[in-house]
């Protein structure tokens, strides 16, 4: 695992006064990237689907680190109903947004839909991240220079946005269902730090590396395959790396839009670099969760 370690985050910028939502904090990547961020003195909130378990994890994190501002709050991604409560609250609650991590995510799970009827990868992995982040967009905008980190994966390269099955309507496989959704997760980032040009606030997309989490649970065939090649599995706190790269890095923003992977920028699919695409996604998703397409 140290032969791994290459992509280590070496930035020294200190968060004190900044506020930080994580999706998805209660385990795995997630936890460790709010874990250090509270370590540099954020306020962070951990945006979590299960409360409870969320409220152990900031207990933990508050005795490690010191800092008391760790808090938690409801946030389920495959229901647009609590991802509106949530930023209602939040912005109720908090007068600036720093750093927004967009982590939470949902891999090979048996097709479902979520509350609003979407294909459960496409509509928590990309849909549910696309509307918090517009909910999120002028607060982050205010408290500019400011940051959004959406974490993808490797799996984009087997992605392929399909317009007439965005919601496996017509073909459905769980493991190509969660490659079309990172693939939108690096479509949407692209397209976002288009739009945000001049605003201060910058967008990046992260591969975290293979990395041992609860990620695989929905899979046998990939719970074994993680078990062989364990060795050259990432912890959750080397996965984060990048993450905390993209959040932290000065000097970053001129790379906004950008795909990273072990804290460098790297390669990403040819579709994944198609403009035209990158649009259309943008319109389908604003269409599909009622928001104004401008
Ligand atoms: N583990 C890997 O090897 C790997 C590789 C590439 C990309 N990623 C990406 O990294 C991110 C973090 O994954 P991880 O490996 O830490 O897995 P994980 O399963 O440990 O963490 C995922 C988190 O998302 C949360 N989540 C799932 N559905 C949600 C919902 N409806 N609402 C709110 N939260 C929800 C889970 O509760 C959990 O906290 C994911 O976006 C994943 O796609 C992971």
């Amino acid at each position: 695992r140290k032969m791994l370690s290459s992509g280590v985050c070496t930035s020294t910028v200190q968060l004190p006064g900044k506020v930080v939502v994580v999706t998805g904090a209660n385990t795995g990547i997630g936890k460790e990237t709010a874990k250090e961020l509270a370590q540099r003195g954020a306020r962070v909130y951990l945006a979590c689907r299960d409360v409870e378990k969320g409220e152990l994890v900031a207990k933990d994190i508050q005795t490690t680190t010191g800092n008391q501002q760790v808090l938690v709050r409801k946030l389920d991604l495959s229901d647009t109903k609590s991802i509106r409560a949530f930023a209602k609250g939040f912005l109720t609650e908090e007068k600036h947004l720093h750093i927004l991590i967009n982590n939470a995510g949902v891999m090979m799970c048996p097709y479902s839909k979520t509350a609003d009827g979407f294909e459960m990868h496409i509509g928590v992995n990309h849909l549910g991240h696309f509307l918090l982040t517009h909910l999120l967009l002028e607060k982050l905008k205010e408290s500019a220079p400011s940051r959004i980190v959406n974490v993808s994966s490797l799996a984009h390269h087997l992605g392929r946005i399909h317009f007439h099955n965005l919601q496996g309507e017509k073909f459905y496989n769980a493991g190509l269902a969660y490659c079309h959704s990172k693939l939108a997760n690096i479509l949407f980032t692209q397209e976002l730090a288009r739009r945000l040009k001049g605003s201060g606030v910058t967008t990046y997309s992260v591969h975290p590396g293979t990395v041992q989490s609860e990620l695989v649970r929905h899979s046998s065939f990939m719970r074994w395959m993680w078990w062989l090649f364990s060795f050259f599995i990432k912890t959750p706190q080397q996965g984060a790396q990048t993450s905390l790269h993209c959040a932290l890095t000065e000097g970053l923003e001129i790379l906004s839009g950008n795909h990273f992977s072990d804290c460098h920028v790297t390669w990403v699919s040819a579709q994944a670099r198609n403009e035209t695409i990158a649009r259309r996604l943008w319109d389908v998703s604003c269409d599909l969760l009622g928001l104004p397409m401008d």
